[in-house]
């Protein structure tokens, strides 16, 4: 494990801000990590439970804390949008109307940084070489910030348009889960009431340098502010991570440029080649029960709907039927020929994909994309081998 890094001066100058303002740091400190930008670091050993982090709830830059007429945003704007116009109106603004103290700004990460590592940014022959899954993720989220720009740019000026998808992308890997929580009287905000979930967001001073793991502390919201407790013991010097929730490594390179190396909760969607297998009459039979699309793939199991398709390619439609009504195991022997088509297509898929990108440009960014293939690769290689192994048991 590499040693983490002094982040610099100016990571020490927001802390003592955060401290002034009553953010509670207990036994953590920042710190600079090889290809994870700035993390969280164990200063001490930490004790399961512990509270290692407390942000007031004054601290917060959420929906509540500023009028929408004063700040030239419509009501159909998003709190994502919101929040991301706003700051990109006082863009490096030292006077008061900054919602985020400058000393808090400066050590986000750089425009540049986030465009390197943002799919969202990169030029689109390399968009286009992402995982179909990941593809499919990411022209969701640009459908997402097309509308925010345009609410935007309904009332701003024009020349902000990049500052203003750097800041959409601060707020979108950045921000926590905030839902105006319970107050103490048992009362919910009216505001919640009303409230979309996908807008229940805030950004947290010092929380937003806490780097992710698929098991990581909680982030606990109370009318208060939040709260992070050790999820388990720490030695002193480890990285303390939060978990950003259980995702998988596409929607993890689409929403925040990264990917893990080791993530319990990755999969793949094997649907770009399953569907051309399926005959019009077999996909309307699995649209009718509910079972089109969404076929996944995880390290340890290939789910049930991937299962009832491979069926309908080999079962007539009555005896196909029963086992769908009577919710029955899907027989394994049944799927074998099909189930290997399909990883064996998938593998060619993903070869062709690797292939693709020998030439790529960026070098940083192809790196990401290889890496993430090869992973796709490894969860279908491990599956044709069991169907293999199953194979050779019964010769
Ligand atoms: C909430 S911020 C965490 C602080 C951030 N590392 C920084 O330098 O300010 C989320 C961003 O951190 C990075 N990140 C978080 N977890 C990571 C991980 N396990 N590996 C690599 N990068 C990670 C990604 O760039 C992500 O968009």
């Amino acid at each position: 494990m590499a040693e983490p890094m002094n982040p610099g001066p100016l990571h020490e100058e927001f802390m003592d801000w955060a401290r002034e303002n009553e953010v509670q740091i207990d036994g953590i400190a920042a710190a600079k990590f090889n290809g994870r930008g700035i993390g969280i670091v164990a200063k001490n050993d930490l004790k399961e439970n512990e509270r290692i982090l407390f942000v007031p709830e004054k601290m917060l830059f959420s929906n509540t804390v500023f009028a929408l007429k004063d700040w030239r945003m419509t009501k159909s704007q998003t709190v994502h949008g919101r929040l991301a116009s706003r700051l990109a109106l006082t863009h490096r603004d030292s006077n008061e109307n900054n919602p985020c103290d400058n000393k808090w700004t400066m050590v986000w990460p750089s425009q540049q940084e986030m465009e390197l590592a943002m799919p969202i940014c990169w030029p689109p022959p390399l968009q286009e070489q992402l995982p179909p899954y990941a593809k499919s993720l990411l022209d969701k989220q640009k459908r997402k910030f097309d509308k925010d720009l345009a609410e935007f740019e309904k009332d701003a000026p024009l020349n902000l348009r990049d500052v203003f998808k750097y800041y959409w992308l601060v707020v979108n890997t950045r921000c926590f889960y905030w839902n105006y929580p319970n107050r103490k009287d048992g009362k919910l905000m009216a505001k919640r009431i009303k409230q979309n979930p996908d807008d229940a967001m805030a950004l947290a001073p010092f929380i937003d340098y806490f780097n992710h793991a698929d098991e990581g502390c909680t982030v606990m919201a109370t009318e208060d502010g939040f709260t992070v407790n050790a999820n388990r013991y720490y030695k002193a010097g480890e990285e303390v991570y939060v978990s950003y929730g259980s995702h998988s490594n596409d929607f993890l390179l689409v929403e925040y440029g990264f990917i893990l190396e080791n993530n319990k909760w990755d999969e793949t969607i094997l649907d770009t080649c399953l569907i051309p297998m399926l005959n019009d009459e077999q996909k309307d039979r699995l649209e009718s029960h509910g079972f089109l699309g969404n076929y996944t793939l995880d390290a340890s199991q290939i789910c049930y709907r991937t299962q009832v398709a491979l069926l309908v390619l080999v079962l007539p439609a009555k005896e196909w039927l029963s086992v769908i009504e009577k919710g029955e195991d899907v027989d394994q022997n049944t799927v074998k020929e099909p189930c290997r088509d399909l990883l064996s297509r998938y593998i060619v898929k993903i070869d062709k994909s690797l292939a693709g990108l020998r030439n790529a440009p960026g070098n940083q960014r192809r790196q990401i994309l290889i890496a993430r293939w090869r992973q796709v690769r490894r969860l279908a290689t491990i599956h044709l081998q069991k169907v293999e192994e199953r194979e050779s048991d019964m010769t």
